[in-house]
């Protein structure tokens, strides 16, 4: 069955999100490549959404970056504002509570914030060409003051990396799941966008709009999210809409990252891949922190939609355009700037 024929016929009225277990993603016997894309496949295809463990990526790795995380987020509000994203002019920075309104259908301003950065090497490199070639958030970072946050960025770097090479080893399993060659996403990913937001929620109190999200009804934009959510204590915040409108708990659970498809590879797919939309609310009264990294394609490659997701039943959805005038125009939606 062609995989248009196979999306007529998927059931996306899930009620929980899949755990898929990554111990075989270096195993080279392509039956069993296959057999871990097929499972990738159904997710995919199902709910979007999908709980990676045996994902490799070190539990004090983890920590460390979750740890400085709420240490830069405790700094005053001066001090944070210093590196004002709307003071850069590439989506670098930090961007204060409700300053980003994601659902765009309420207009409500988010109670969260965050800092965002993309590629640096860990040890700076005075000509690093991979950042300069960032696409449309190229340039360089901004970091707190080393004074300020003393092991900030080398915390929250290395989890990029690791994170980075997670999501590299990622796409030739998406790329076997769509009867691609394993190859075929390696030279649209060359310079691949990879954007790293680290995000603190407040608790709701109750001065706070009912209304207001912590993170408003959104997809994501890029290929595919890497959402890491705090573990201890575990926080019920981030949910996920499924076809029968019910919004589906995606609760953190240790040792476990979520994977979540963006708008890329569904406009890439002609949505046999889903791009769920999902949010995350804070209404534990405690502090909730995440870490997600938004991992796309060169801003300069065409969405195309790949030849089998296409059929006389399932014809072209999305205006073909590239992968970073996409990105920008929905950055632009979100910031206002
Ligand atoms: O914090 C979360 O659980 C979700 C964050 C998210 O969806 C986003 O930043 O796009
Ligand atoms: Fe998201």
């Amino acid at each position: 069955m062609s995989l248009a024929d196979a999306a007529e016929k998927a059931d996306v009225s899930f009620s929980k999100i899949p755990i898929i277990d990554l111990k075989n993603i270096s195993n080279s016997d392509p039956s069993v490549r296959q057999a871990l894309a097929e499972e990738i496949r159904d997710a995919c295809m199902n709910v979007g959404f999908f709980y990676v463990k045996n994902h490799g990526i070190p539990e004090a790795t983890l920590e460390a970056a979750l740890s400085e995380t709420k240490q830069f987020f405790s700094l005053p509000l001066e001090t944070k504002m210093e590196i004002d994203m709307r003071k850069t002019p590439n989506f670098k920075g930090y961007n204060p509570l409700f300053s980003g309104t994601n659902d765009l259908s309420t207009g409500l301003k988010d109670l969260h914030e965050g800092f965002e950065f993309g590629w640096e090497e860990i040890i700076p490199k005075d000509n690093d060409e991979k950042r300069a070639n960032d696409g449309v958030m190229a340039g360089s970072n901004v970091w707190p003051r080393k004074q300020d946050a003393p092991h900030f960025r080398e915390a929250v770097l290395s989890y990029y990396h690791a994170a980075v090479n997670l999501g590299k080893s990622l796409f030739p399993l998406f790329a076997r799941a769509l009867d691609l060659p394993e190859t075929f996403f390696d030279d649209k990913t060359r310079n691949s966008a990879a954007l790293m937001r680290v995000m603190h929620y407040p608790p709701h109190t109750p001065d706070v709009d009912e209304r207001v999200q912590g993170v408003g009804a959104h997809t994501d934009w890029e290929c595919f999210t890497l959402l890491y959510q705090q573990t201890d204590p575990p926080i019920q915040a981030l949910q996920v809409l499924n076809a029968s409108n019910q919004w589906v708990d995606a609760p953190p659970i240790p040792g476990t990252l979520v994977v979540n498809l963006g708008d890329q590879f569904a406009r890439w797919t002609n949505d046999v891949f889903k791009s769920n939309v999902h949010r995350a609310t804070n209404k534990s009264g405690i502090e909730r922190y995440s870490i997600p990294l938004f991992f796309g394609t060169d801003y300069d490659v065409r969405l195309e939609p790949i030849e089998g997701c296409v059929s006389a039943e399932r014809p072209p959805k999305y205006e073909v355009i590239t992968a970073g005038q996409y990105v920008k125009e929905r950055l632009k939606a979100t910031y206002g700037h």
